[in-house]
């Protein structure tokens, strides 16, 4: 996936101050979640702690691109497009990144509403509008059979890293949240329900279930018209939220979308 033309590949020693890893920084609508249609600039850093077999991000996670921009450079492009008051954080996990609440500071101290979209392993302190955690299930394990790049040999670091019941307490606990998973079949609810119960178990908060989403894995409109309609009836099934990949409906899997 190519990063932004806008974006110059520079090397980080040149940026002076905050500055942050970029894959790709355009203008859309929101395709997933409760803002789903909103317009809104999208910011995706690169750089993962985690290796579904399924990232629609591969650039971000498994061969990580980027041009190095500075905060500053980022929130002016974000400012570029006039008629976006919506911004969305995005990764890879953009919360591996120090410089991600700096970035997120600015925007809040000039008026957006931001989204960070998360994996829910890392709980920062930020000005943060919506936290949308996606956090992993078993099934995104990326197993021998299902490692698109080697053999397998992430799978065990991504077992033990994916959920960690503090930070996502934490988030639940400190921001508004929604709680966005991956399915890609009825063999992943039984999990979702186990977590939920940990979650509301280690957070102060109610997480009511309309704030749990459950949203079709697929990257092509080909892969969610196999999958989307089973998506909605467990949806339906258990009381949640779907979420559509309004994105992919759209665009299918264009880059910058
Ligand atoms: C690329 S991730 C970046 C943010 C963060 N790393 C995360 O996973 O939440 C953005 C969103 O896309 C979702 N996603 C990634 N690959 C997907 C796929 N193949 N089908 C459906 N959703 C996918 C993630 O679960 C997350 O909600
Ligand atoms: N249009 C659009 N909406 C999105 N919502 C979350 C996205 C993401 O990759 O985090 C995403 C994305 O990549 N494109
Ligand atoms: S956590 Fe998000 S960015 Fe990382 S590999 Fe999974 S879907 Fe991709
Ligand atoms: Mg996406």
């Amino acid at each position: 996936m190519p990063v932004s033309s806008t974006a110059d590949e520079q090397p980080a020693d040149d940026v002076d101050g905050a500055a942050l890893p970029v894959n790709e920084l355009f203008y859309s609508l929101q395709g997933e979640g409760k803002f789903t249609g909103t317009p809104s600039v999208f910011v995706r850093t690169s750089g993962c702690n985690l290796r579904c077999w399924f990232c629609d991000s591969y650039h971000t996670s498994w061969e990580p691109t980027h041009a190095t921009m500075s905060v500053d450079d980022i929130v002016e492009e974000v400012q570029s497009h006039d008629d976006a008051d919506h911004v969305v954080l995005t990764g890879g996990e953009p919360l591996i990144h120090d410089d991600a609440v700096t970035l997120l500071q600015q925007l809040d101290d000039l008026g957006y509403h931001t989204t960070v979209e998360t994996n829910g392993t890392i709980h920062r302190d930020a000005p943060i509008d919506l936290a949308s955690i996606s956090p992993k299930l078993a099934s995104s394990t990326p197993t021998p059979e299902r490692d698109p790049k080697g053999d397998g040999e992430w799978a065990d670091r991504h077992e033990e890293r994916r959920i960690d019941l503090d930070a996502l307490g934490a988030l639940v606990d400190n921001y508004n949240v929604q709680l966005k998973f991956v399915v890609t079949g009825p063999d992943d609810l039984p999990e979702i329900e186990s977590l939920l119960a940990d979650v509301r178990s280690v957070a102060a908060s109610r997480i009511p279930d309309s704030d749990v989403l459950l949203m079709p894995e697929g990257t092509t409109r080909d892969e969610l018209d196999a999958r989307r309609n089973e998506v909605a009836e467990l949806a339906m099934e258990y009381g949640y939220r779907y979420t559509p990949r309004l994105h992919v409906d759209l665009w299918n899997d264009a880059p910058e979308t």
